[in-house]
């Protein structure tokens, strides 16, 4: 195992840093158990690059593999499977949110519990993560990690339920934030989603074994079928039976509330092809480019993408607008995505080795170049100067989401508000002449919200998690907002 780290010296929550985000897969009952996690873990790798792991259990003994890096890097070694036996497993991929990359926050976490092993993935953060280990450390707990996520763990193991699942939900019950959470016990795999439903959690079924994952993706890749969503505030608990069935209990042990999907899914972090609450990604990021294009139409010669993300949208501008579609900018394949590397030297030197002006589609062209976001700039400062040099008579950009203003605390990778572009500029002009775009216009959040939902904001009960744009947290930030924080608050702490 690819367990060996330095463990830092100085205080781990000082020096880290807020990221997104992480994909869970898990399969209870099948005989490729393992196997199958790592192909749904590969198609869910664009939700984490820093490390993969995954848990399996073969009727007697626990089986762990977690690696930093990529799944490919570690699962397609034959041996490594073979390591990992057994009908059930769990997996994740990682990109921090809370502890820093290190091995020994690598999930799934695993625990031995008075009534046997438990294994945890987590997808999301914990607004009151910090707070409860703060607690759970003054009554003697020693932690083996700087995660969020091994809170749960100890709430499990302090809790005085007597069944597995009971202690896994008075646990999560306790936490608040944004959570897709799967749990191995010896018999059962656990899935819940937190009350607001920020990040999403699918069931599905290969070979009559109920699988849950992120997104569909991972579904698609095995040739699994999709069986729903789990719902806001759900917690689905799959138990093998003595004679081999397997029983399914959904509870909602939560107070209802209405679901909140977080919209970054839809613009930037879910793949393309998935289906998420119930929409195809594709879809909505075409219908964010075309009313973009109704929105802020420009006169172009060709509309360029700044690919990946930016290409659903630009193909949604360009059929609006009438304006040509061109590959302007090839992408790098082998460059991971620059908005979740973990430091802002490592982004700036990415975009550079990512992105190439396709001059033959450039020269001479009044440019439309379409972006899903703009969260530092970084990106948008170096392609239009890229593009430029390739000899465009004008550069105008378009972004198929509305100006990030707020930070998020829920997983996504814009830890300070000072860092985001739209905080410092005065407006639209000013940003456009910080980037040397000829023009720059963004998204309404209107116009997101009907390319997603098909209809706009309800002010009163917004129907999606927003506050990045609108700076309305769909729930408490204690470890932000309570008292006894101070300045040690690991979640806080500046990126780069
Ligand atoms: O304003 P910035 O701080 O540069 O961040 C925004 C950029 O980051 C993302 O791309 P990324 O390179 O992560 O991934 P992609 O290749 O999947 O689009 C996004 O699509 C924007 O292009
Ligand atoms: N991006 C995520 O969902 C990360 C999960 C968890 N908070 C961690 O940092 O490991």
């Amino acid at each position: 195992m690819n367990q060996s780290h330095a463990i830092p010296t100085d205080d781990p929550l000082d020096g880290d840093t807020l990221h997104e985000e992480c994909g869970v897969f898990g399969i209870l009952g099948h005989p490729d158990a393992a196997t199958l996690t790592a192909l749904g873990l590969h198609a869910l790798q664009h939700r984490g690059q820093e490390a993969a792991g995954i848990v399996a259990f073969d009727g007697k003994r626990f089986y762990q593999e977690r690696h930093m890096g990529l799944v490919g890097d570690h699962y397609t070694n034959p041996m490594t499977l073979a390591r990992l036996p057994g009908s059930m497993s769990i997996g994740h991929t990682r990109y921090s949110t809370t502890g820093e990359v290190a091995m020994r926050n690598v999930q799934p976490l695993f625990a031995e519990l008075e009534e046997g092993g438990i294994a945890i993935a987590h997808n999301g953060n914990f607004t009151n993560g910090l707070t409860l280990r703060r607690q759970i450390i003054a009554t003697g707990a020693i932690c083996q990690s700087t995660s969020d996520t091994e809170v749960v763990l100890h709430l499990i193991a302090r809790s005085r339920h007597a069944s597995t699942s009971d202690r896994f939900i008075d646990a999560i019950r306790q936490m608040e934030g944004g959570y897709s959470m799967l749990a191995m016990t010896r018999t059962k795999l656990i899935a819940a989603r937190d009350p607001t439903g920020i990040r999403p959690l699918v069931m599905g079924e290969l070979d009559g074994k109920p699988i849950f994952c992120s997104e569909t993706c991972a579904l698609d890749i095995i040739g699994a079928k999709f069986i729903r969503d789990v719902e806001n505030g759900e917690v689905v608990i799959c138990e093998i039976q003595p004679d081999g069935s397997i029983s399914i209990d959904a509870r909602k042990p939560s107070k209802p509330q209405p679901e909140r999907l977080c919209l970054f899914e839809y613009v930037y972090f879910a793949r393309p092809d998935s289906v998420v609450g119930g929409r195809n990604v594709y879809t909505t990021r075409k219908n964010m480019g075309m009313n973009l294009a109704k929105e802020s139409p420009v006169d172009g010669d060709v509309v360029v993408p700044v690919p990946d993300g930016g290409t659903p949208a630009a193909l949604g501008y360009a059929q609006e607008s009438g304006i040509p579609f061109e590959y302007g900018i090839i992408r790098n394949h082998y460059v991971g995505r620059t908005f979740i590397e973990p430091t802002q030297q490592i982004r700036a030197f990415g975009v550079k080795l990512k992105h190439s002006a396709n001059r033959a589609m450039i020269e001479g062209k009044r440019v439309v170049l379409v972006d899903d976001s703009i969260v530092r700039g970084t990106t948008s400062l170096k392609i239009v100067q890229m593009i430029r040099e390739a000899g465009a008579r004008e550069v105008h950009i378009r972004v198929a989401s509305p100006m990030i203003f707020f930070p998020d605390f829920y997983g996504i990778d814009t830890p300070d508000a000072e860092k985001l572009l739209a905080n410092q500029y005065a407006d639209v002009e000013a940003m456009a002449k910080y980037i040397g775009a000829d023009s720059l216009a963004f998204l309404s959040i209107n116009g997101l919200y009907r390319a997603v939902g098909g209809e706009d904001r309800n002010p009163a009960r917004p129907q999606f998690t927003d506050h990045y744009f609108t700076g309305d947290y769909p729930t408490r930030l204690l470890d932000k907002n309570g008292e006894s924080m101070g300045n040690k608050l690991s979640m806080l702490a500046s990126n780069g």
